[in-house]
């Protein structure tokens, strides 16, 4: 069964108090904490790795209810499966840009005892996800171009995310860059179910609130599309 994920994306933390930012995001409603790693080669900058991902499992450990989504913004994403599964993060999110060989690299992903998802920059189509739907677990649908925090949401993707949703009806399905009150009804009119915001949660005042709305809207429309039944 689908239903709504509130993903805050840690790049909007102050990373002086980042555990326990995180640690509060979940108190708030947040189920899932959306890391991104990022290596100054596939996207241009560079944010953070293991030892702050180690140093977070460590402090929100596994079986706690709070799920480690990496969303990994790298070239040879494969370089990194292995460690990311030994600490222990539920899963994996490789950008579909960045291998030559996706089905290798999603059994690779499974082997080492994690989830897998795929992403896709706003130029790449939502055809590649045809042949991939039915072997991952999530499919990331970028709507922004990857890189940087605070960027204004693409509406434009909206008609990507239509496309996989109705094509892989219980898949997650996760939207990132520039969600937030002003721009979910959008995402979830689409089909998204996975939210994942950063600014939107972390600079607000009060993130249950926040939180609430946009889980609110996302279930109401999963509910709409018959996929959420309770
Ligand atoms: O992956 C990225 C950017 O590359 C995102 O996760 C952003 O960091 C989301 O930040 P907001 O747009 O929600 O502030």
């Amino acid at each position: 069964m689908v239903k709504a994920h509130i993903a805050p994306s840690i790049l909007a933390c102050d990373f002086t108090q980042l555990g326990s930012q995180c640690q509060h995001a979940h108190s708030s409603g947040a189920d899932w904490l959306h890391l991104d790693v990022m290596d100054g080669h596939f996207v241009p900058n560079i944010s953070l790795g293991f030892p702050v991902i180690q140093s977070l499992r460590n402090l929100i450990p596994k079986g706690s209810g709070v799920f480690f989504d990496c969303h990994m913004m790298v070239s040879n994403p494969e370089q990194w499966v292995e460690d990311l599964g030994k600490i222990k993060v539920d899963q994996f999110t490789f950008h579909y840009e960045s291998t030559k060989d996706p089905l290798a690299l999603i059994e690779l992903i499974k082997k080492n005892g994690m989830k897998v998802g795929v992403a896709l920059k706003p130029k790449t189509s939502a055809e590649v996800v045809d042949a991939l739907g039915d072997l991952v677990d999530m499919v990331l649908v970028m709507t922004v171009e990857p890189g940087f925090g605070g960027q204004s949401f693409m509406p434009e993707m909206m008609p990507k995310v239509e496309y996989i949703r109705n094509k892989f009806n219980h898949l997650n399905l996760q939207v990132d860059g520039g969600v937030g009150l002003g721009t979910i009804d959008a995402a979830a009119d689409a089909g998204a179910n996975v939210i994942v915001a950063g600014t939107a949660i972390f600079n607000a005042e009060d993130q249950e609130k926040v939180i609430n709305v946009l889980k609110q809207k996302v279930n109401d429309n999963l509910k709409k599309r018959g996929l959420l039944t309770e």
